[in-house]
Order: C-alpha cells, then sequence, then structure tokens
C-alpha cells in the first residue's frame, strides 16, 4: 500500500522524504525489518525503539514513523507523531482496510473471567456461526491457534488476525480487552460492537497506581462500543460504570445474582459442576454444566447477555453452555484417579484466589493443600493478600515460585510471608515449583485437594530472566508416574 493512503488518516508532521513510496510490511520492531517495512520506533519501558533506527534502515526499512526528532543521513520518508502506539493503531488499520468494520466485535474486559466468558461465548455462537478468539490463549481461528505474548497483542497483531479472520470468512471476533491495551492504544480504532465488564478487583495497580485509575481505563471500552454494553450489576464498579454510561447512547444490559436484567436463580454447586436458572426478558432456561464454580455462573450470565444482545435463542444458549467441557488451565481437575485430587487453576490475584478457594472449600472433604507463588516484575501488593487468603481456606501452603521474572523467587516469597496466617494453616517454601508439586503429591492423603495455582495454561517458567519449558500437567503425570515405579 502506498505510504501516503496509509498515514492519511492521522496526524503527522513530515519531517522529511517523499511519501509516495509503496510498503509491503509494517513493523514495531528493528528485528523484524525487511525489504519494503515501514518502522514503527516505540519510547517503551524497557528500551526505546529509536536507538534502533540504525539497525532498521540497515535492514532495509524504506519509511521510518518517530516520536523524537531524528537527523538521518538517508533519503527515506520520517513521519512524525506525537504517540507511536497511537500511530500504530492507525496505520495498522489502514493498511489492512480497518477490518474491524467487517466483523462483530466483542470485547471483553474485568480482572478476572475474561478468557473463560470469550470461550463461553464461543461455545453459544459457534452453534450457528463461524468464531474467532484473541486472548490469553493465543488467537483462535477454527481450533486453531497462534501463541501471543501478551493477552491483548499489539494494535498491529491485532489488526492483521482481525483481516485473517475476515480471509477465514469468520463472522464473529471475541476478544479480551487488558486495561494495558486500552492505556497503551493497541486498541484504538477498533469497532467494537459489543462491551462485556466481567468484574474489577485489585489488580495491575503496577501500571495503574490507583483502582480507580485501575476502572477508569476498563471503562473507556464501553465508550467505544456501538451496539451493546453487558455489564455485571452485582459488582461494585460495575454498579458504578453503570451509572457512568446511563447518558451514552450504546444499549445497557446487566446481569448478576442480585440485580440485572439477565439473572441466576436457583443455583446448585457442586464439586461435579453448576446447576442454575437463567432469567432472561425472553425467558427462563434451565442450565446443567460440568464447569464448577459460583464464578462460572457469572460468566455464564455475562455470556448469555452477550447472545440475548445478538438475538440468539435461548434453547441454542442453553446448547453452547452445557456443551462446555471446560477452559484450558481453568479450574481442570486431573483425571489421575487417586485418592486425593489435583486442580490446576490459573488464578492469579486476590480476587481469584478468593473465588477459586472458596468454591474448593464448599466440597472439600478432606485437607486442601495449595501450591502457589507470585508473578516477578508486577504489582507487588497483591501478594501478602494472595498469602492470607491462601492461609485462610488452606490447611497447607506450599510457597514456591510462578515467573519470578528478573526477582530473586525467596524476596517473592518473604512479600507472601507477610499476609499468610501462620495460626490458620502450615506453610512450606520450596521455591523449586518442580519439588513444591512433588512434595504436595508426595504428602497427600487420601481426598486431600491439591491446588496447584497461577500458571493455568502456562507451559514455561520465567526465572532469573530465563524461560524454562514447565508444562503443569505433564509434571504431575511425570511424578505420579516415578511414585509408582519407587
Ligand atoms: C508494560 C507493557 O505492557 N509492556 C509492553 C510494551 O513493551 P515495552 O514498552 O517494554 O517494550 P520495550 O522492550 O521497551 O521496547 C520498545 C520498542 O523497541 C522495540 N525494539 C526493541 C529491541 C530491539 O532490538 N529493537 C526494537 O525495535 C520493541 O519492539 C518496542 O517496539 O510493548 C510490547 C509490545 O506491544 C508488549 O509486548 C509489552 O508487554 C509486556 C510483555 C508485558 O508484560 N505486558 C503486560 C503487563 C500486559 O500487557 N499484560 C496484559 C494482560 C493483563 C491482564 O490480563 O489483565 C496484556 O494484555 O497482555
Ligand atoms: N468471573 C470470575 N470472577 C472471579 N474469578 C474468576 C472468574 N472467572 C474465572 N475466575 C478465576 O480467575 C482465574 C482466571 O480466569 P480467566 O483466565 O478466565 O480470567 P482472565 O480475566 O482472562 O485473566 P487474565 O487477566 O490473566 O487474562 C480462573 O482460573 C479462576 O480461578
Ligand atoms: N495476565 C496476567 C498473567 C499472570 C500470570 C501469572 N502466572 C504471573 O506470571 O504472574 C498478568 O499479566 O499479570
Ligand atoms: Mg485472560
Amino acid at each position: 500500500m502506498n505510504l501516503f493512503e496509509i498515514i492519511r488518516n492521522m496526524d503527522y508532521t513530515k519531517i522529511k522524504g517523499d511519501t509516495d513510496v509503496e510498503i509491503d510490511r509494517i513493523v514495531f520492531d528493528s528485528r523484524q525489518v525487511k525489504e519494503n517495512t515501514l518502522f514503527v520506533a516505540i519510547s517503551g519501558f524497557k528500551v526505546d525503539g529509536h536507538d534502533f533506527i540504525e539497525e532498521a534502515v540497515a535492514n532495509g526499512a524504506k519509511a521510518l514513523v518517530v516520536e523524537n526528532s531524528i537527523e538521518l543521513d538517508r533519503d527515506i520518508p520520517i513521519i512524525k507523531v506525537k504517540n507511536s502506539r497511537k500511530a500504530l493503531a492507525h496505520i495498522s488499520d489502514s493498511f489492512y482496510n480497518n477490518p474491524s468494520r467487517n466483523l462483530n466485535v466483542i470485547g471483553i474486559t474485568g480482572t478476572n473471567g475474561k478468557t473463560s466468558t470469550t470461550y463461553f461465548i464461543k461455545s453459544i455462537l459457534e452453534e450457528k456461526d463461524r468464531v474467532g478468539i484473541i486472548g490469553t490463549l493465543g488467537s483462535n481461528i477454527e481450533n486453531k491457534t497462534i501463541k501471543t505474548n501478551n493477552t491483548t497483542p499489539e494494535s498491529l497483531h491485532l489488526q492483521k488476525f482481525f483481516n485473517n479472520m475476515i480471509k477465514e470468512k469468520i463472522s464473529n471476533c471475541i476478544m479480551e480487552v487488558s486495561s494495558h491495551s486500552i492505556e497503551l492504544n493497541r486498541v484504538d480504532l477498533i469497532n467494537f460492537n459489543i462491551g462485556v465488564f466481567t468484574n474489577l478487583s485489585a489488580e495491575h495497580l503496577d501500571f495503574h497506581e490507583t483502582i480507580e485509575n485501575y476502572m477508569r481505563a476498563k471503562l473507556k471500552l464501553f465508550y467505544m462500543t456501538k451496539d451493546f454494553n453487558i455489564i455485571n450489576s452485582d459488582d461494585i464498579y460495575g454498579k458504578q460504570m453503570i451509572k457512568e454510561l446511563e447518558n451514552v447512547d450504546t444499549k445497557l444490559i446487566t446481569y448478576g445474582l442480585q440485580s440485572g436484567d439477565i439473572r441466576a436463580e436457583n443455583l446448585e454447586l457442586s464439586v461435579k459442576g453448576i446447576k442454575f436458572d437463567i432469567q432472561t426478558p425472553k425467558g427462563t432456561i434451565d442450565i446443567n454444566m460440568t464447569t464448577p464454580g459460583l464464578f462460572n455462573i457469572y460468566n455464564a450470565l455475562a455470556a448469555t447477555s452477550c447472545a440475548v444482545a445478538m438475538g440468539v435463542s435461548l434453547e441454542t444458549i442453553k446448547k453452547g453452555l452445557e456443551k462446555i467441557k471446560g477452559v484450558k488451565g481453568r479450574f481442570e481437575v486431573l483425571p489421575i484417579n487417586r485418592e486425593f485430587d489435583v486442580i490446576i487453576d490459573f488464578a492469579h490475584s486476590p480476587d481469584g484466589f478468593d473465588n477459586v478457594l472458596k468454591t474448593v472449600k464448599e466440597f472439600a472433604q478432606g485437607r486442601i493443600v495449595t501450591v502457589f507463588g507470585c508473578g516477578g516484575d508486577r504489582d507487588k501488593t497483591k501478594r501478602p493478600k494472595m498469602g492470607e487468603i491462601a492461609s485462610y481456606y488452606s490447611d497447607l501452603c506450599v510457597l514456591t515460585s510462578d515467573n519470578s521474572r528478573s526477582e530473586k523467587t525467596e524476596d517473592i516469597i518473604e512479600e507472601i510471608l507477610i499476609g499468610l496466617d501462620e495460626k490458620s494453616c502450615i506453610y512450606e517454601i520450596i521455591p523449586d515449583r518442580r519439588k513444591a508439586i512433588e512434595y504436595a503429591i508426595k504428602n497427600a492423603k487420601p481426598k486431600d485437594i491439591i491446588l496447584l495455582l497461577g500458571k493455568g495454561h502456562e507451559t514455561y517458567q520465567i526465572i532469573n530472566g530465563e524461560t524454562y519449558e514447565f508444562n503443569e500437567f505433564k509434571i504431575v503425570t511425570q511424578i505420579l508416574n516415578k511414585l509408582d515405579k519407587n
């Protein structure tokens, strides 16, 4: 595409060069530059993309988008913008011909439940239509998955995924919209038809600083939507959002147990799953799902609200929800056939811990043994809170590593210990996560529930800045096989 066409709809100043050049490729990482590439330099949190301009040009960059005034002794067009991430969103949207306008885009935001709700909606819509997904588990089209670094990838990748979906004749794209992506302009210019809010609790305060800022970031999604805003009205921040959105034209649908247009009643919770009735303005449906946890009733309500907004029949909603076998790494009870159970779950925030542990407490007949750590280089305020909640519900906590990233695991564990209540639960410190899991399994008693929290679907661990393979599902099997041999 011609560079002039690509940048036509955004504000910029031309530093030099002729914009009448053909561009085949856009990148924001100098290492990926090839012939005919437009390189967008981003001032990042770790390094400054402007420092790699020479490298980008040496690799064949045909044009540059920059935030800083730069001098370059080459005759290529240099476009200056105020904010490169914002410009990248414009450029990518133009380059792929505004693909989100040709899709029904459903954006899901909230602290917990985004991935689960995405897959719940997919299961319903897929009964009648083709569906694409973008989120923590990657970009998924027709069950082919491309792994992504972020829950909500950079705008360039998002727009490319939308374009691929259109090529594949997909009509609905269900995507997780993280608060980081909203603040860092990754989702700018996306034509969202429906916005869904799951819940909000303290997370990512290293980035947003206050919970008010965090909420305001999420709220922005609901000013971008065209057709429906779907909000959990039991959530205290949801209530606040509903008030703020009163004067917005987009139609509002609320859901909850205590309140809402779409409501759940007659709840029955067990280790095997959840049974409940959903009341909608179109009638009531009884639902029987094999995914345990009260939180999954909320996820089912969010998915139902979305489907009702889209005019999907109650019969199809029931069919879609009831066929869900679970979501990878979310409350997965491993089929190990022992006298104790092992559950893998992705809970990695105080609220996630509270929900999953409360659910387990409701049906546990033996001890609850919780193996967990906290992520490094991320919100530190959640560590003592996760320690406190884990000790409140568990009989034994095995404190270990999650993704320590550049921090020392032992230092992270020290911070978890600040909140851990020693009177309520005993604990062991075993920083090596494999050994921690091995300890929990070796010492398991009949009826125990061993909860492995935080890693969920992840198949790696980041320790001392290095990424290692770490597949908890495989590791549990290996440990059990080893024990059987001894
Ligand atoms: C804090 C944050 O969001 N950081 C994101 C940001 O990285 P950054 O600004 O640190 O990038 P950087 O490493 O400083 O590099 C700056 C620029 O130089 C370029 N570069 C770098 C090296 C080089 O040799 N050449 C070069 O051109 C880079 O490509 C980049 O364009 O931009 C990158 C590209 O889009 C993101 O991948 C990265 O996400 C990191 C991995 C991250 O951990 N993000 C988390 C906090 C996040 O976004 N999480 C949310 C989920 C939260 C939730 O689920 O609730 C998410 O959506 O994933
Ligand atoms: N609606 C919910 N409310 C609270 N906790 C939930 C909810 N749904 C799931 N959980 C818990 O939170 C964990 C993460 O769920 P899920 O992956 O669906 O959330 P997410 O919002 O996508 O997370 P992330 O921010 O990492 O992408 C689950 O493993 C479960 O323990
Ligand atoms: N979406 C979450 C993932 C956390 C996963 C956990 N394993 C960790 O590394 O803390 C985040 O960006 O904070
Ligand atoms: Mg997710």
